[in-house]
């Protein structure tokens, strides 16, 4: 009999034919879907998951007594306690590498449409506001040679590097917990405290995890050191960046304007302040959603679970040393 598996994401038909010659497939709209008691009873065989989003805890792996592996179709995997999984000995994949290109391009357009307001103009051309030639009011601020801050020099890091680098001949300082000899090599970056990452930097881009050390990372004393005139982007997690502290610092004109992929609460509620504010960018969490990557992510996400699975696991997995007991 095939293992059988969880799978809580649409996938493309031929990728899900490929899970189905390895398991027996049973699907689900979500972890929370509408009919939790099918899901229960189903996970009570379950050897796999792969889908997004969703907790996946201790109370969550209590109720799948069976699973060997969880495969999530994106690089980041904050939704799941990993100390749980490992005492379950359950292997976690994750799809890093495929995406990050993608990743870096949204921030480089988050970056550009901050500075240069093009959706806030854009907007107002549509609006028929286009009566006159356009004058201050309408302009922004360059991006090309100012300084790009960047938080974690990880895969995006270093792509996101390459592109202010080379494209728009930018500074690069950074802040990781390690030197990135490449990013130092090729880009010319300087690894600096986070204080005078905050006071030098033009655009500062986040492209963290979320994690216990990470989490609020950037709050109200953060954001006063940044410059007035800077503006923040953040791609990696919403919570790394205090969300009230910033809708403040954004209204009182601590800084200038914020480009955000991610939100404290997903989807952003309709009612945040964010979304009145004409200084901040808003997208709803697009930072590797392309035709292309996404299918590469999936993909990724299929082959990951069946490696792990039938105990071929070369790459992409969060605990290695369960593969070993
Ligand atoms: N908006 C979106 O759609 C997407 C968002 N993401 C987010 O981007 C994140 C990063 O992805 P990726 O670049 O592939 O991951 P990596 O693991 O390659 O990079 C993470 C970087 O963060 C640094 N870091 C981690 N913790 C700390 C800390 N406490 N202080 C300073 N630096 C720290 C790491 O430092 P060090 O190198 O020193 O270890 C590393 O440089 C994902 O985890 C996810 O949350 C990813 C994809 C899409
Ligand atoms: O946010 C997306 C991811 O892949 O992580």
């Amino acid at each position: 009999m095939k293992p059988s598996i969880v799978l809580y994401r649409s996938i493309p038909t031929d990728l899900l034919e490929r899970l189905e010659q390895h398991f027996t497939v049973h699907t689900f709209n979500s972890l929370t879907p509408d009919n939790p008691e099918h899901l229960k009873q189903v996970l009570q065989q379950a050897e796999g998951i792969i889908g997004t989003g969703g907790k996946v805890d201790e109370a969550f792996l209590q109720q799948a007594p069976n699973l060997r592996a969880a495969s999530t179709i994106s690089v980041g995997y904050d939704n799941f306690d990993v100390a749980a999984l490992n005492a379950h000995n359950v292997v976690l994949m994750h799809t890093p590498t495929v995406l990050t290109e993608t990743v870096a391009d949204t921030i480089m357009g988050l970056v550009l449409a901050t500075a240069r307001r093009i959706v806030e103009v854009a907007e107002r051309v549509k609006a028929g506001e286009w009566q006159h030639s356009i004058g201050p009011d309408w302009f922004g601020v360059d991006v090309h040679h100012k300084t790009m801050g960047i938080l974690g020099m990880g895969r995006i890091g270093l792509a996101l590097a390459q592109r202010a680098h080379f494209g728009f001949g930018m500074p690069i300082l950074y802040n990781a917990r390690r030197t990135h000899e490449e990013a130092d090599r090729r880009f010319n970056a300087r690894r600096c405290d986070l204080d005078t990452l905050l006071a030098e930097s033009d655009f500062i881009c986040i492209t963290l995890p979320l994690t216990e050390q990470t989490f609020h990372m950037i709050g109200a004393e953060q954001l006063a050191k940044m410059k007035k005139s800077g503006i923040l982007i953040n791609a990696g997690r919403g919570s790394v960046v205090d969300e009230n502290a910033l809708i403040a610092a954004l209204q009182n004109g601590t800084i200038h304007a914020a480009g955000l992929d991610v939100f404290e609460e997903e989807p952003l509620p309709v009612s945040s302040p964010l979304l009145k504010l004409p200084n901040v960018v808003a997208l709803p969490h697009i930072g590797s959603a392309t035709h292309e990557t996404r299918y590469g992510m999936a993909e990724c996400a299929v082959d990951n679970l069946i490696a792990a699975l039938t105990g071929t696991v070369t790459e992409n997995c969060v605990n290695p040393q369960i593969l070993k007991r």
